[in-house]
């Protein structure tokens, strides 16, 4: 065995070898060619694609591959190797697809096979642009190259092996290292599932329903990267945008992409990027206003039903009223009169409608209007031409200048904010629903709503219906279509906020990752992937499931699994990768204790050479005093209350429900008793996803009863 390995090392120091003079040959050669900075177009072209292989290389450089298939097709005699890295490379010093390069793009069809084939001594196979392509694997062999040096080589199969395939060990060996504080790309390690949804076609609308840990968002990120390469004729970068919780997440994830060796992809929150296109003279509440009245109350929480506002506003059945609304305000929104330029003069009302509801009936409402007034006008001039007396000429002039304002006037005035605020408002004048219609919204949505939108300010609840508003108005959406969307932790999304962002995306290109046992923002998320699902035509949408959770030990998730049976009752349950760990310690202590408890584990994980702790708070207000006192103590923390645009790592203090998305080596989390964490899904969740936020290793501190959702230690 020993023997075996030593071989395979030597021959991978070997192969290694050449790879590296090939690579650095075809470097040396590409930097010594002088960079064309002249005007003409085809060297223009050359110039670019020697750049575009200057920058591939030179992220080869270091570690050009990580993984070995020897595959032999039907068609031919013996296997070939094939290896795989982060960027193709060819032989020799053209930019053409060869039938064996160097090292192949791990994105290329071929490729696949590396992640998919999970060991057994069938068949197996890979659709190529040319078909489908079967074969025998003989040798799956994971390589871990840094700086140039070969550290590892895992063969994970081995045909001849009476060995069962143990793809596993190379995973475990990568979960097993400590974090820093960005997420990072798995491309060496990706699981047959998660390459499923990664290379799944573009004109889906995908859903991933994932358990916490199973890699969701570095899917997605995946994803992009492949979208880019399979599709580079179709999508641009620049045309696909990531939607995000906040900043500090965007932050989090900032590196994935640039080691992708990808680019430019936008990335956002839904509520800045709405705010943007809509460019509203009302101010955006912040989302702690809302975070308010859901988590920092731990008394009287309202209860939670589709009812409550952001529930109604994220509703199709609040965008089918917006619809009607739309429609009547279409149908009514014509003056009812004719035009009288001056006395004497007419154009018949008849005439103005066929121009609005014939003529321009393809543009948007706005542009209707402004296109009917337009012709108005120049039927105006058309009709002053033949006046010759001069004094007449200047009196109808004057008149028809104030009639035409007048006359404008009785228009509705075609603006988003407007008629959302009249949506709340049937009794007021402009109002574009009757009272009947009306009485269908919860009376405490329209209470509330009005008073936010009488002082200029919206909440993140009613961007949806904003949009969408301004999207009919002004069709700005079928200008600046997106190539691909992502939304990560769309269990927080509304049906209604997909729906609009579907007005933006081409064929309904989408990846929608979640996972409902987070669903903390219940409030405003969806309760049930159908919600989103029935948004699509059957045809247009395909559903995932990812339930193996990659980022913690084996206890750890156990644990959180008994949260979610205990407080929300799912069959969303993870399944651990076989990962063992430490024992989740469960303590009871006074407050006193508590402080010499943190310190000791601070110690503790200092020792274990983790990079990342979190201590997680129930409230913000409890976070900003322990921060206090831990920093009084001399400890070196960081307090993240929601206003971070950057995840800095260390020892970090936050309430947990900012915790969604990030991960940390250590959790300790903090009141974890029957007050904090009480009877209700809501609060189970919250203590599920502060859970299954740790690696390696969590801690659970309580004084007096503890939360029903953990059992007591024996
Ligand atoms: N195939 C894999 N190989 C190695 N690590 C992986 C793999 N898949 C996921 N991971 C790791 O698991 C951790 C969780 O990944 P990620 O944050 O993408 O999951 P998630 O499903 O979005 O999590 P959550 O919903 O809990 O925030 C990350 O550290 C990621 O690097």
């Amino acid at each position: 065995m020993e023997d075996t390995f030593q071989s395979a090392y030597q021959e991978e120091m070997r192969q290694l070898e050449i790879a590296q003079q090939e690579i650095d040959r075809q470097l040396t050669h590409l930097r010594n060619t002088p960079v064309y900075t002249g005007h003409d177009f085809t060297e223009q072209v050359l110039e670019e694609t020697r750049e575009a292989r200057r920058q591939r290389l030179a992220r080869a450089e270091d570690a050009p591959y990580f993984g070995r298939l020897d595959f032999q097709t039907n068609q031919k005699s013996e296997a070939t190797p094939l290896y795989i890295g982060k960027v193709g490379v060819n032989h020799g010093d053209l930019d053409v697809e060869q039938e064996n390069p160097l090292v192949i793009d791990w994105r290329a069809p071929i490729a696949s096979l590396f992640y998919s084939f999970t060991g057994g001594l069938e068949p197996a196979s890979y659709e190529a642009p040319e078909g489908t392509i079967e074969g025998l694997v003989y040798l799956k062999r994971n390589l871990v190259i840094r700086k140039k040096i070969l550290q590892r080589v895992v063969d994970t199969y081995t045909r001849d092996s009476d060995q069962p395939a143990v793809s596993d060990e190379f995973l475990l060996y990568r979960l097993g290292e400590n974090k820093d504080n960005r997420l990072r790309d798995i491309v060496s390690t990706i699981q047959a599932e998660q390459d499923l949804i990664i290379r799944a076609a573009k004109n889906t609308a995908l859903m991933i329903q994932g358990v916490a840990g199973s890699g969701k968002t570095t899917v997605a990120l995946h994803r992009l990267a492949f979208l880019l390469y399979q599709y580079q004729e179709q999508i641009r970068a620049e045309r696909m945008i990531i939607f995000a919780p906040n900043q500090m997440f965007l932050n989090y994830i900032s590196d994935v992409l640039p080691e992708l060796g990808v680019g430019n992809i936008q990335q956002n929150t839904f509520a800045d990027w709405a705010m943007n296109l809509l460019d509203l003279d009302a101010k955006l509440l912040p989302a702690t206003d809302m975070w308010g009245i859901w988590f920092e109350t731990l008394e009287q929480r309202p209860a939670l039903n589709d009812d409550v506002s952001g529930r109604y506003k994220g509703s199709t059945r609040f965008k089918q009223w917006i619809d009607k609304s739309m429609e009547l305000l279409e149908v009514n929104c014509v003056p009812d009169m004719d035009f009288s330029p001056w006395d004497g003069k007419v154009l018949p009302l008849q005439t103005i409608r066929n121009w609005f509801f014939e003529e321009y009936k393809h543009y948007a409402l706005a542009k209707r209007k402004e296109r009917v007034l337009a012709r108005i006008n120049r039927w105006i001039e058309m009709e002053l031409k033949p006046i010759t007396n001069t004094v007449k000429l200047k009196e109808f002039k004057q008149k028809s200048s104030t009639r035409i304002k007048a006359y404008a006037k009785k228009w509705p005035e075609f603006d988003a904010f407007t008629l959302y605020k009249n949506l709340f408002q049937p009794d007021k004048r402009g109002a574009i629903l009757q009272q009947d219609r009306f009485e269908s919204i919860p009376a405490d949505v329209v209470k509330h709503t009005r008073i936010t939108l009488k002082n200029n300010e919206i909440r993140h609840e009613d961007l949806a219906g904003l949009l969408y508003i301004h999207v009919k108005l002004h069709d700005m959406a079928s200008e600046s279509r997106f190539d691909h969307i992502v939304i990560d932790e769309a269990q927080d999304f509304s049906p209604f906020q997909v729906a609009v962002l579907d007005l933006f995306v081409r064929n309904h290109s989408f990846t929608i990752l979640g996972d409902l046992s987070q669903g903390i923002h219940a409030y405003q998320g969806i309760h049930d992937w159908n919600e989103m699902q029935s948004l699509f035509e059957a045809q247009d949408t395909a559903y995932f499931a990812l339930t193996r959770s990659y980022r913690s030990t084996m206890e750890i998730i156990e644990f959180a699994n008994g949260i979610l049976e205990r407080g929300v009752h799912t069959d969303l349950l993870a399944v651990p990768v076989f990962r063992s760990g430490q024992q989740v310690q469960v303590l009871e202590k006074t407050s006193v204790e508590q402080l010499q408890v943190i310190q000791d584990a601070i110690q503790q994980f200092e020792q274990s050479e983790y990079n990342t702790t979190a201590l997680l708070t129930r409230t913000l207000e409890e976070a900003r005093t322990l921060y206090q006192t831990l920093l009084d103590q001399g400890l070196n923390v960081n307090l993240i209350d929601g206003s971070q645009n950057e995840y800095q790592g260390g020892i970090s203090v936050l309430p947990v429900y900012l915790s969604k998305g990030l991960e940390f080596d250590a959790v300790l989390l903090m009141d974890a008793d029957a007050y904090h964490y009480r009877e209700g899904a809501m609060d189970a969740k919250l203590l599920y996803v502060g859970c299954t936020r740790a690696l390696h290793e969590l801690w659970i501190l309580y004084h007096g009863e503890l939360t029903p959702f953990i059992q007591q230690p024996a």
